[in-house]
């Protein structure tokens, strides 16, 4: 388990995702996005939608059964965009940075962006909005949902 968790709601993902899409806005035009699935896909089609980019890419790859990083596996390469210039590549966060170095093998001209990003990964990222430091783990909203919690006067009692 992390030491201390970072939950980002619907709202505030939406809201975070659009705050890349301005700053990318300045960056394109992009030939296409490639989201990196599964966790790129959402910040993908929110960005996709502001910067009215219709043609969208996916590479899979997967390195974390939960919280346990595990060896990169690449599941689907890209097929379209070549060596990706022009292309802009999307994830939810970088980490350690292990994923973002694979995508940036397989594009290495492409703009590589993610909505959060720890200090391990800053390094390998181009843009990203907000930081969180490296001990944090970050639930996103298909990670969680809302649940009963006892009154505090109920639970401290106990
Ligand atoms: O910088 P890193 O240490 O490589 O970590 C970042 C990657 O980890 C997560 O993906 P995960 O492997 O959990 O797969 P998922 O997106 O399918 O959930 C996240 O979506 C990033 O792609
Ligand atoms: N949900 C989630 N997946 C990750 N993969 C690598 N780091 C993280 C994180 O902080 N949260
Ligand atoms: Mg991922």
């Amino acid at each position: 388990m992390a030491p201390r968790y970072y939950t980002v709601t619907w709202d505030q993902l939406h809201r975070d995702s659009k705050a890349l899409a301005w700053r990318l806005l300045e960056r394109g035009p992009w030939q296409g996005i490639v989201a990196i699935t599964r966790g790129g896909l959402i910040p993908a089609a929110i960005i996709a939608r502001e910067l009215d980019c219709r043609l969208i890419e996916s590479v899979s790859i997967i390195t974390y059964d939960w919280e346990k990083r595990g060896n990169p596996h690449v599941a689907k390469p890209p097929v379209a965009a070549g060596d990706g210039t022009g292309w802009l590549i999307l994830d939810d966060l970088v980490d350690t940075g292990t994923t973002a170095r694979i995508i940036r093998g397989l594009l290495p001209k492409a703009h590589f962006a993610t909505v959060y990003a720890k200090p391990a990964g800053k390094p390998v990222v181009d843009t990203f909005i907000t930081e969180v430091s490296q001990d944090t783990w970050i639930l996103f909203p298909w990670d969680t949902e809302p649940q009963f919690i006892a009154p505090i006067a109920k639970s401290a009692a106990k």
